[in-house]
């Protein structure tokens, strides 16, 4: 399904709403006929049953046509079930629509949140991003069938309502019509009171979904020190604001309807007294089923009428949902300006890639640096160890070597390619990384290597495997490869996870491999079997390994000590070992037994 593309224009609400019509247009053009259709077919319906009426009352009653009677009462009936069939036809279509309309916008979402940059995850809770997708979506939908479509289905009543009537009396019609505009006035000092308590529920939802997710995230912390009622406690803080806000908008919802029963009473009371006394003046101008007629379909206009205020105000309800939507989806998608492929080049890089980093700046918010001009040079397969403290950049410098981020300054190449420029499908083959803490994503193990690329042949995920020395455990599971992991499936430990996540950066076979703290919070003898599986695989290839202590590098030709943002020392660890510096001192520390991560 190919989806319309959003710029990163700020947008207008209306926009994103015109693209996915257009969109479902294309797909559902028969549907859209049918349902105007439909709808004109509703409007006719509902002028029949009046104009029956008052034929019945002027005509056949008055000359005794007992028979004529009977036909009328019998198409009566009939307009009034045929009103219902295509009401049940309307309702079927919209939600048919709707539903469509809603896959497409989500697809949009979806396609957009893709594109968005890294930084944009750090500074979006999760659950405000799952609102978006959730509730605001839902919102559109409610635009949809009970704004757009009904209001369009209702305009149409009322025009033919008011054309009937105006054909019956135009006197009175014109009386009929004042009422109008007060029902519309009481309606948009309603809208508005509810349009701002469903902002308002709207942020409410935000911040439940929000604080559930870091909640559950972080459940077992919560759980050891025994802070569960003070998250209850805070927890009661968003559900207040949501009540709070829900009964605003309940008191103008129940309201609404009330006032305009006593308005539509009141145009029917007038309308009867005046027609009463005009026909009393004059029977040929307003006769008895006339005015029987007159007062039916005042009734069948100011419904519609209501609905229609009420169907305004859902728009603007729903525009609150859709506003935000909007707003997500002029977020600025990442620019990466003109893409770099890989081609043929991954056949001379056999014995891994050289790197380059020239005099790198970058941090997660403009006005602050985190890194402050690092600059490295690798040739191809060494095998290099960026130690340094807590907060040192190590992480940054490594994202930045993986793609994910834009320094501000300066330059990252591999294998001559930027990897920030690098095409998304090309970016494992170059490089394979294993963060600090694996991800292991809800499906089979199988699934977890291959992140679902179907390219990806059984025998190297079984190569990938064997690599990781994983192959053995896997295959003594019941279901092997696909034995489900994750929330449904069977839990792994850290350490089976981490040689997944390994597998999962070995299987594309990639020159450079990017270890960031690999075996941190492992005991020995798992470390152990972890750098063999490295050194397994580090052959003929370029490995970054990052570490904030001298035991957990391997093999390291070059050593880079980082402090603040910078590098501070470099050389090999012979050399580095020799040297007063930073190396010596954290080599004399872990020596004596201290660990140099706090
Ligand atoms: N996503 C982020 N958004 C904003 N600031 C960040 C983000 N990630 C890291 N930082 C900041 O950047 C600085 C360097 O962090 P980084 O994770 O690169 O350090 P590190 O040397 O890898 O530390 P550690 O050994 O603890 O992993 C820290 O001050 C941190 O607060």
């Amino acid at each position: 399904m190919a989806m319309p593309q959003v710029n990163s224009e700020k947008q207008h609400p209306f926009s994103v709403i015109r693209m996915v019509l257009k969109n479902t247009w294309k797909r559902l053009r028969r549907f859209y006929l049918l349902l105007i259709l439909t709808a004109l077919s509703l409007t006719l319906l509902e002028l029949l049953p009046p104009m029956l009426l008052k034929r019945i009352l002027d005509v056949h009653l008055k000359n005794g046509q007992m028979d004529q009677v009977w036909r009328a009462a019998f198409y009566y009936l009939a307009a009034s079930i045929g009103s219902s069939l295509f009401t049940f036809a309307q309702t079927y279509l919209t939600t048919y629509i709707g539903q469509n309309i809603l896959i497409d916008l989500r697809l949009l979402m979806a396609e957009h949140i893709s594109k968005l940059p890294m930084n944009y995850y750090n500074k979006t809770p999760v659950g405000e991003i799952m609102s978006y997708m959730s509730s605001d979506v839902d919102s559109v939908n409610t635009l949809f069938s009970s704004g757009l479509i009904g209001g369009f289905s209702d305009l149409m009543k009322v025009f033919g309502i008011a054309a009937a009537m105006y054909l019956i009396s135009p006197r009175l019609f014109f009386i009929a019509l004042l009422a109008i505009p007060v029902i519309f006035i009481i309606a948009n000092y309603f809208r508005k009171n509810i349009l701002r308590a469903q902002m308002e529920i709207r942020k409410a939802v935000g911040k439940i979904n929000a604080y559930l997710q870091e909640l559950f995230n972080g459940i077992r912390v919560v759980k050891f020190y025994g802070k569960e009622g003070q998250y209850e406690n805070k927890f009661q803080d968003p559900l207040r604001e949501h009540l709070k806000s829900i009964n605003y908008a309940a008191v103008f919802d129940a309201y609404f309807p009330c006032v305009t029963q006593i308005i539509r009473a009141i145009t029917i009371a007038v309308i009867i007294l005046l027609g009463a006394k005009t026909s009393s003046f004059d029977a040929t101008v307003v006769t008895i089923g006339s005015l029987a007629a007159f007062a039916d379909l005042v009734g069948r206009l100011l419904s519609p009428v209501e609905a229609l205020s009420q169907e305004f105000q859902t728009i603007q309800q729903a525009m609150a949902g859709l506003k935000r939507i909007t707003g997500f989806l002029g977020e600025e998608v990442e620019d990466k300006g003109e893409l770099q492929y890989l081609d043929n080049r991954l056949s001379l890089e056999k014995n891994g890639a050289e790197i380059k980093i020239k005099d790198i700046r970058f941090g997660y918010a403009p006005d602050k640096e985190i890194l402050k001009g690092v600059s490295l040079a690798l040739g191809k397969g060494k095998k290099v160890a960026i130690i340094g403290r807590t907060g040192a950049g190590k992480t940054s410098l490594m994202n930045l070597i993986a793609g994910l981020y834009k320094p501000f300054a300066g330059e990252i190449s591999i294998s001559g390619m930027d990897p920030y420029r690098l095409r998304a499908s090309d970016r494992r083959k170059l490089i394979g990384i294993v963060p600090q803490n694996a991800q292991i994503f809800e499906g089979t193990i199988k699934e977890n290597i291959t992140l679902r690329d179907e390219q990806i042949a059984q025998e190297e995920i079984e190569k990938a495997a064997k690599l990781v020395g994983l192959h053995e455990f896997i295959i003594s599971l019941a279901d092997g490869y696909d034995t489900p992991v994750g929330i449904q499936g069977i839990k792994l430990s850290f350490g089976q996870a981490q040689l997944i996540a390994l597998a999962r950066a070995v299987v594309s076979d990639p020159p450079v491999l990017l270890l960031d703290e690999p075996t941190s919070g492992m005991d020995a003898l798992t470390e152990r079997v972890i750098f063999n599986a490295f050194r397994a695989i580090g052959e003929k290839r370029t490995i970054v390994t990052i570490s904030h202590r001298l035991s957990g590098i391997i093999d390291a030709d070059e050593v880079y000590i980082m402090a603040s943002g910078k590098i501070v020392q470099s050389g090999s660890p012979d050399k580095l070992a020799r040297e007063k510096g930073w190396y010596s001192i954290f080599k004399e520390l872990e020596d004596l037994g201290w660990r140099l991560d706090t």
